[in-house]
């Protein structure tokens, strides 16, 4: 392998980027000292590219050991049309949840929602109630819920926003010189993952990278997503044989941390004293029992990423005092908590008199920044005694955050396809889809029973109730009641009750 290969190398490739242009047939292994995640072998070389993949390769052709560093020569050269990977054709698939885009969406868009096993999961036994029952609880929350979209406008922004994203990181890494094609996969409203991975059947992708855009993974979430995405890919004979790899969680990332620390320390300049600020970061809740009986991740990565931001924030000599609680909470179980409403009434009490809301769970403006922190806890606050009242936007195509999205899916592209080799270190970072379970597995253990998160719970399902013959009943109820939303008669109906709900 002539060294002199690297000299060729564009100045905005580096070395975090792992694809190096080369000038012919060479097969190379680069290796870190300091870090396993950053060695690469190259296994195969296109006319002018080789294309690296992590050292856990057995099909080593040729080997030669460098420091990765090493590889890196600042030559300015433009490369700007040239594919990167030879015939290859990348696509990014983007994960989102989807929202509706009218009111009459709204009820079809929770019966969606409360479907997923992820959302709302039943015992095996009583499983074919999962549609009957979302039936049930869409119709019953969709006034609520419509109430909250009317007063945004009508509809989710999160389509909108999420196009935006996708389209600004297409730019991006075009600009990065990876021409790859950006797709967007709702879980639970249009275009729906389905309609996506159709799509990039059709472009005849051939290496794909898959990015739930939710910076800290929960099985409710990101989970979710993968988990479907992995059951479309396991009966499509392409998508089983395409190569790919997923981003599960990228809260660390410096990127996303420094764009929200942008974000963060413009806001704070709008206060008259901004060293007197609480920052208030409000996540999405998840039911405790996420956590504590399945082990979801989400609340450990959401207090690391609070801790990287206030970090990077003190790096600024920004050291103000900050809180962290959750929002967003459905039905009667416990969330996790502080809840938001809670942490904002105690604060106001301690005198807090200036609050700067930052949501972090989510990148786009959607119901729950525009209503719930904009409307209700603005208004909340203002009447707990706190005067001064701001809020940071979510980051949408901020081209920090954007740029920092593009280096993550190039930086990923060296796994693409080699995710089945059991790498443990890779495995912390790069989930293949085909270990989806294995991912879910670590952290949802025997994928057991959660207690629903819903509505309906307030009749008396809660930890408490916990025999099965308590259970039983409980359904035979809400089958009584399922059949009289769907019918329309029976005694709800006669006692004039339930068409107050619809
Ligand atoms: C990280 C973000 C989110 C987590 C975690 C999450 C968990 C979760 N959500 C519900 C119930 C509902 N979610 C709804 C909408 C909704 N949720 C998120 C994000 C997370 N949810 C988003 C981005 C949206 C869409 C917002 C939009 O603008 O359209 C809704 C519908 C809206 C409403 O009626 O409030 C429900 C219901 C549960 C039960 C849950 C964890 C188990
Ligand atoms: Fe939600």
């Amino acid at each position: 392998m002539p060294h002199s290969c690297f000299s060729l190398l564009p100045q905005a490739i580096r070395t975090s980027q792992k694809m190096y242009r080369c000038s012919g047939g060479h097969v190379v292994e680069a290796s870190s000292n300091t870090n396993p995640l950053k060695s690469y072998v190259v296994r195969k070389s296109t006319p002018g590219w080789l294309e690296t993949q992590p050292l856990v390769s057995e099909k080593l052709l040729y080997r030669r050991l460098l420091p990765v560093e090493a590889l890196v020569t600042p030559t300015v050269q433009d490369f700007s049309d040239t594919p990167l990977i030879g015939d290859d054709k990348i696509g990014v698939l983007l994960l989102n949840l989807g929202g509706p885009e009218t009111l009459e969406d709204v009820q079809p868009f929770l019966f969606n929602l409360f479907a997923d096993p992820d959302i709302i999961r039943l015992p095996r036994l009583f499983s074919f109630l999962q549609k009957p029952l979302a039936k049930f609880v869409s119709v019953l929350r969709a006034p609520k819920s419509k109430e909250g979209y009317a007063s945004i406008g009508g509809g989710s922004p999160l389509r909108r926003i999420t196009d935006a994203q996708a389209e600004e990181l297409r730019k991006s890494l075009w600009e990065k010189n990876v021409p790859a094609r950006v797709y967007v996969g709702m879980r639970y409203w249009h275009p729906f993952t389905e309609e996506a991975i159709e799509q990039i059947k059709r472009d005849g992708i051939t290496k794909l990278v898959v990015l739930p855009l939710y910076p800290q993974f929960s099985i409710s979430t990101s989970g979710s997503s993968l988990r479907l995405l992995e059951s479309i890919f396991r009966e499509d004979e392409y998508l089983v044989n395409m190569q790919h790899t997923v981003i599960p969680s990228w809260y660390q990332r410096e990127g996303y941390i420094n764009a929200m620390a942008n974000l963060i320390e413009k806001e704070l300049q709008g206060f008259d004293c901004p060293e007197k600020v609480m920052i208030f970061f409000s996540a999405h809740g998840v039911p405790l029992a996420y956590v504590e009986e399945a082990g979801d991740p989400y609340k450990a990565e959401m207090e690391e990423c609070v801790e990287l931001i206030m970090e990077e924030l003190e790096k600024r000599k920004i050291t103000n005092g900050y809180t962290l609680a959750y929002q967003s909470r459905v039905g009667p179980v416990e969330w996790l908590k502080p809840y938001t409403d809670e942490t904002i009434v105690e604060l106001g009490k301690k005198g807090v008199k200036s609050l700067l809301a930052v949501p972090i769970s989510f990148v786009s403006e959607h119901i729950e920044t525009l209503e719930e922190i904009d409307v209700e806890y603005k208004e909340l606050a203002l009447k707990s005694g706190i005067e001064k009242w701001g809020r940071v936007p979510a980051l949408g195509t901020e081209p920090t955050f954007i740029s920092d999205l593009a280096d993550a899916v190039i930086e990923s592209l060296p796994y693409v396809g080699a995710m089945a080799v059991s790498n443990l270190e890779a495995r912390q970072s790069l989930v293949p889809l085909g270990s989806v379970e294995e991912l879910l597995a670590a952290y949802d253990t025997q994928r057991r029973e959660l207690p629903p998160p819903v509505i309906v719970w307030e009749w008396g399902w809660t930890k408490s109730a916990e025999t099965w013959n308590g259970r039983a009943a409980m359904l035979a109820v809400l089958l009584m009641l399922f059949l009289e939303v769907t019918t329309g008669e029976g005694f709800l109906h006669q006692w004039g009750i339930l068409p107050l709900f619809r």
